[in-house]
C-alpha cells in the first residue's frame, strides 16, 4: 500500500511478516513527515528515542541526538557502547527495534529497499579500514558510486578529477589501492564517500588505522570539506584527540546511552560524567605520578586543589593573573591551557598549606569569583 502524507512524500507499508528488518517503527508516516518538515532545514540527522538490542545486549538505549546542518558531531565511547551500532542504524544496515531516525527530515525507519535507494545518495560512509576494491584502480572506485547512480562515462570521470583533486589525489587516478599509502587510501575513501554529493558524511573511526601525522592530514581535510562544502559530518571515534582537533560538538555513549553532550570546548572545560573524565586524562594536565601515589584524605601537610577553567581572550592567562594579585598564597603544581573553539581551556593544579587557612579561602574565593571549577584533590605531607 502507498500513502502519500500531507507533504506529498510516498511511503510503502511492509508487511512486518515479510519485511521485518524494515518494518514501520513509533510514529505514522504523516506524523513523522510534520516533524520532518519543521526540523529539515536545520537537523540534517535527528535521533528520538532510539533503541537496539540483540538478545540479552542492549547495543542503544533510547538514544536522542540531533546533527545540525554543516556541523561537526563527533560521538566518543568506549568499545562496546554502540558506537557502530548506532552508526550503522544511519546507514540503513541495521534496524532499531525503537524509535525515529531522520535524515534530512525524511524518516529512514521503515522504508522499503527501493525507498531506501534514495536516501542512501545523501549519506556517504567513510570506514576505518578504506574498503576499497583491490582490483580497481582509484579512479574506479571513486566512480563506482557514480555508476551506480547512473552517470554516464564523460560525467563519471569528470566528477573523479573534481574528487580526486579535492582530496589531493589527482597523480594517483590510476594507482591501485595496493601502491598507496593508508592516508592515501583514506583519501580514496573520501572522495568515494563525497562522490554523490552528500549532505552527510559518517566516519567510523576514520583515523583509527593511521599513524598520528597521517591521522592530523586526514581530520584537516574533513575539516577543510566542512568548510568548503558545508557538509555535516558525523564521527565515531574512542579517541578525544579526534574530537579535539575537529568537532563542533561531542556526545559521549555509554552501554548505548548518551551520557552527555555539547560544544566540545564545554565538554573539555566542564566534563560530567567520570567516563567524560577518564576520556579526557590523556589530553589533561595530571598530578604528578610520585604526588598522586601519595595523596590521602586527611587533612594535613599541604591541600592539593585542581582547577578546571574555560575563558576567552585574556581570560585565558588565569594562571599569570592568580599569580600576580594573591603572591605567596599558593604553589604552583602543574598546569596547562589547551585552546578549543576560541576558548583557552585551563588546568591546574595547586597547593596550599592547611596551617594557613586564610590563604586557602583567599585562593578558592579568587577563583569562585571566576567561575573555575575547583576541587580538593587530596593532602600531602610535607612540601608538595
Ligand atoms: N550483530 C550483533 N549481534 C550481537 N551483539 C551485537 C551485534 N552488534 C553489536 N553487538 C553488541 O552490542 C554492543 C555494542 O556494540 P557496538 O559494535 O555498537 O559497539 P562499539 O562502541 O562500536 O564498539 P567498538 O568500538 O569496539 O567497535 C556490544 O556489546 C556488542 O557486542
Amino acid at each position: 500500500m502507498t500513502i502519500i502524507t500531507e507533504t506529498g512524500a510516498q511511503f510503502t507499508a511492509t508487511s512486518p511478516e515479510k519485511d521485518n528488518a524494515r518494518r514501520p517503527l513509533a510514529g505514522t508516516p504523516a506524523q513523522t513527515d510534520r516533524i520532518a518538515d519543521k526540523d529539515a532545514a536545520q537537523n540534517v540527522v535527528r535521533l528520538h528515542q532510539v533503541s537496539r538490542r540483540f538478545g540479552e545486549t542492549q547495543a542503544l538505549n533510547g538514544v536522542s541526538l540531533t546533527v545540525k546542518r554543516g556541523e561537526i558531531l563527533g560521538i566518543i565511547g568506549r568499545s562496546g557502547a554502540g558506537k557502530s551500532t548506532l552508526i550503522r542504524c544511519l546507514n540503513g544496515l541495521e534496524q532499531p527495534d525503537e524509535g525515529l531516525i531522520e535524515i534530512e527530515g525524511h524518516a529512514i525507519t521503515g522504508l522499503s529497499e527501493k525507498q531506501w535507494q534514495s536516501v542512501r545518495s545523501r549519506v556517504g560512509m567513510v570506514f576505518q579500514h578504506f574498503n576499497l576494491l583491490s582490483a580497481k584502480t582509484v579512479e574506479q572506485n571513486v566512480a563506482l558510486p557514480l555508476k551506480i547512480a547512473g552517470f554516464d562515462k564523460a560525467r563519471r570521470l569528470a566528477r573523479v578529477a573534481e574528487l580526486l583533486a579535492l582530496v589531493g589525489l589527482e597523480d594517483k587516478a590510476k594507482s591501485y589501492p595496493a601502491a598507496l599509502s593508508g592516508g592515501q587510501k583514506q583519501r580514496v575513501g573520501i572522495a568515494r564517500a563525497l562522490a554523490a554529493s552528500p549532505a552527510l558524511l559518517l566516519c567510523d573511526e576514520a583515523t583509527s588505522a593511521l599513524d598520528p601525522e597521517t591521522t592530523r592530514s586526514i581530520l584537516a581535510l574533513l575539516q577543510s570539506l566542512n568548510q568548503k562544502l558545508g557538509i555535516t559530518i558525523l564521527l565515531i571515534t574512542h579517541e578525544m584527540e579526534v574530537i579535539k582537533k575537529i568537532a563542533h560538538r561531542v556526545a559521549v555513549i555509554n552501554a548505548g546511552e548518551i551520557i552527555e553532550e555539547g560544544p566540545v570546548w564545554q565538554v573539555f572545560a566542564h566534563p560530567q560524567s567520570q567516563l567524560t573524565r577518564t576520556l579526557l586524562q590523556g589530553l589533561l594536565p595530571q598530578l604528578p605520578e610520585a604526588l598522586a601515589d601519595e595523596l590521602t584524605t586527611e587533612r594535613q601537610g599541604q591541600a592539593i586543589y585542581s582547577v578546571q577553567y574555560a575563558g576567552q581572550g585574556s581570560q585565558g592567562e588565569i594562571i599569570t593573573q592568580m599569580a600576580a594579585e594573591l603572591p605567596g598564597k599558593f604553589r604552583l603544581i602543574q598546569g596547562g591551557v589547551d585552546h578549543i573553539q576560541h576558548y583557552a581551556i585551563v588546568r591546574f593544579f595547586y597547593s596550599v598549606p592547611v596551617a594557613d587557612a586564610a590563604a586557602e579561602q583567599a585562593v578558592l574565593h579568587w577563583l569562585q569569583q571566576r567561575q573555575a571549577t575547583v576541587e580538593l584533590t587530596g593532602y600531602v605531607s610535607g612540601n608538595a
